[in-house]
């Protein structure tokens, strides 16, 4: 047994600053209001450890964790058409969007507006954050298995970090203190952490070695 061990994230040693960095939040509305609290986490050591403004962090809702890695997926999408329409504009230039069968409509009107106006910055990381319990069925196997197969499949394929910050509990629990709200006051809000690797993990995308 080694005295000083504790079990969590150990902070990184390299500079970790998000001022430049735009994040997207997709959290369940299950489980609400463990949910809200694991939000509230990222939010917190995004904008108080890693300067990461607070207009740069877009938050979207989404039914159920199984809907998590096709929110991810399209919100991507829709942020990086923008960014391409903006550095169009910019230049005043041919569409740049010609030809890649990327219309504007391809996004629902819903997900476009709630990018902030004038807003053009594609998203830099996506933290996907739900509480998955289990119940009396097969459906808790089931849905973890699928979101985080999906949520590992939306990083590697669009290239952007996406944060697995998906709890899945045996009971509520579990989940209560893995979100820092258990009446002990022992547990540890996996939001603080899941904020911070979005950092690092943006910020080590653009990294030259
Ligand atoms: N049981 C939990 C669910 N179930 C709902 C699914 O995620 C999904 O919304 C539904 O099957 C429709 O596709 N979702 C959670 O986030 N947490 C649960 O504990
Ligand atoms: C399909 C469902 O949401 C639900 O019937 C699953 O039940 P349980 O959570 O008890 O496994």
């Amino acid at each position: 047994m080694i005295d000083d061990f504790h079990k969590g994230l150990e902070p990184s040693t390299v500079s970790q600053d998000g001022s430049n960095l735009r994040i997207l939040i997709v959290h369940t509305r299950w489980n609400s209001a463990i949910v809200q609290g694991l939000v509230s986490g990222a939010k917190k050591a995004m904008i108080e450890q890693h300067n990461v403004k607070p207009e740069n962090i877009v938050i979207e809702s989404v039914p159920g964790a199984y809907e998590l890695p096709f929110a991810a997926k399209k919100l991507i999408e829709v942020s990086q058409i923008r960014a391409a329409e903006g550095a169009n504009d910019l230049m005043g230039n041919v569409n740049l969007l010609d030809g890649l069968n990327l219309s504007s409509s391809a996004a629902p009107a819903s997900t476009v507006s709630a990018n902030p106006a004038g807003s053009k910055q594609a998203f830099d990381a996506v933290i996907c954050i739900g509480v998955l319990i289990k119940g009396s069925t097969m459906h808790f196997e089931y849905i973890c298995e699928a979101v985080t197969q999906g949520i590992m499949r939306v990083g590697l394929d669009s290239g952007l970090p996406v944060i697995f910050g998906v709890l899945t509990c045996l009971n509520e629990e579990q989940a209560l203190s893995r979100a820092g709200m258990d009446k002990e006051g022992k547990g540890h809000n996996h939001g603080l952490d899941w904020g911070s690797g979005a950092v690092e993990m943006a910020l080590l995308k653009s990294r030259t070695l």
